[in-house]
């Protein structure tokens, strides 16, 4: 049996003095940039524009940071998911994370530091804002390289010029014996591009096209580059936004910390039409960059295998509801009367309730059915039995687990707070009742 030769990470080196557009040096990297992006959705960039003395000042920010009471980090609150505060969650118990957003602005730091610190934190935002700007310029310049290699750097000024910067603070404890070393859980980023600095310890994994876990080992002066599901988007597929996770060795004894970089777009998510033909059929309808991050933090767009398909089909989905509101709010929906005496095949009125019941399901797709087999009593007890259900415990609800979708209980979920439903299958059956 052959051995398993795992790939290794692209290594990018941007230190190089002569790294300048129109030199064979930056053709070269263009086109390694994208092909690692295209194949692991990710490289290791060699850059030393973070000097030795802001290396440490971030780190020293970092442990500053989470060395705050809990009370006064939860205060990181943003209306964007995923950019505030993150933490004390059972099931990822090493994990903690706060974000400053636009963070290349000195007005972002400082208004972060304040809600930290009561008299501000001036090394602090100081440290923030120049370890921000110098990756958002690796950001930028990647971002060039990566417009040039694809033949659209007509569109790469516009892009960063709408681009804004989330900093976010990872901490990941050493686990303790018998604790979990899942320290954070495989994902996709939402970001269009994810830039990560971490100390000595690694910890990071990505997940290869052909479901191969690779371990990361990154230096503390290097950074890995990765695409997120707004770049994929974007690419129109081409590139690939790679699942990783955050696995902490079982021995180890040390923290880690990472400093990731993460760019939004301002505007809308566009694939250049560059990027389609007939080969090539558009993948994914423009969208607002905010709103993906919205879809995942819905259930459905946790639970997706396929973030981008699904929120653009929900987009798509949406729009066409949209379009049937409308009709129901201006047309009157159809009444069909179930109700008559005379209901058998081939009599008249059954006729005439077979075609409303066809034109009111082609023209809006429901009708209301007027039924009076359901007695005065039965419709009471019915209304009693629910009652009765949803006032049993939380616990004894919840045992009502289907493995067919949708079928158990639902409820107590923050994005429906209101809802609660409960299923009961082969509900014709006495047995199952
Ligand atoms: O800490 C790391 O290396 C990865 C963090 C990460 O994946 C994230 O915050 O999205
Ligand atoms: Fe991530």
């Amino acid at each position: 049996m052959g051995s398993l030769t795992l790939p290794k990470l692209l290594v990018v080196d941007f230190t190089k003095e002569d790294l300048k557009p129109g030199t064979t040096s930056w053709s070269s990297a263009c086109n390694d940039i994208k092909q690692a992006l295209e194949d692991h959705g990710c490289f290791i960039a060699l850059y030393d524009k973070v000097s030795s003395e802001l290396q440490k000042s971030i780190f020293r920010a970092a442990n500053e940071l989470f060395d705050l009471p809990t009370e006064t980090k939860i205060q990181n609150i943003n209306e964007k998911p995923y950019h505030g505060y993150v933490g004390q969650i059972a099931f990822v118990p090493l994990h903690e994370g706060l974000g400053i957003d636009y963070s290349t602005t000195p007005e972002g730091a400082q208004s972060f530091a304040k809600l930290m610190w009561p008299d501000g934190n001036i090394s602090f935002s100081e440290s923030s804002v120049s370890f921000s700007k110098t990756v958002a310029e690796l950001d930028q310049m990647v971002i060039r390289m990566l417009f040039e290699s694809y033949g659209v750097q007509k569109y790469s000024d516009s892009h960063t010029d709408a681009t804004t910067y989330l900093l976010r603070f990872l901490k990941y404890r050493a686990p303790e014996v018998n604790e979990t070393t899942m320290a954070f859980p495989s994902h996709t980023d939402k970001s269009f591009l994810t830039i990560l600095y971490q100390n000595q310890v690694s910890g990071l994994e990505i997940r290869t096209r052909d479901g191969e876990w690779i371990a990361v080992d990154f230096p503390p002066s290097s950074f890995v580059v990765m695409a997120g599901d707004a770049c994929k988007a974007w690419s129109n597929g081409r590139v690939l936004s790679p699942n990783h996770r955050v696995t902490m060795d079982m021995s180890g004894k040390e923290t880690r910390y990472t400093i990731a970089l993460f760019s939004f777009l301002s505007k809308t998510v566009q694939v250049p039409e560059e990027f389609v033909d007939e080969e090539h059929v558009l993948r994914f309808k423009p969208f607002v960059h905010v709103d993906l991050l919205k879809f995942y933090d819905t259930d459905n767009g946790r639970r997706s295998q396929d973030i981008l398909k699904d929120f653009c089909d929900l987009y798509l989905l949406r729009s066409l509801v949209w379009s049937q509101l409308k009709i129901i709010m201006t047309a009157r929906p159809h009444v069909v009367d179930f109700a008559m005496q005379d209901m058998e095949p081939g009599t008249n009125s059954c006729c005439r309730s077979r075609n409303g019941v066809r034109r009111a399901l082609e023209e809006h797709g429901f009708f209301v059915a007027l039924y009076d087999e359901v007695s005065a009593e039965l419709h009471k007890a019915i209304v009693r039995a629910a009652e009765e259900v949803f006032d049993l415990p939380r616990e004894t609800k919840a045992l009502v687990i289907s493995d067919k979708p949708y079928h158990g209980y639902f409820g107590q979920s923050a994005s429906r707070p209101l809802t609660e439903g409960i299923g009961m299958d082969n509900s014709t059956d006495p047995e199952s009742a």
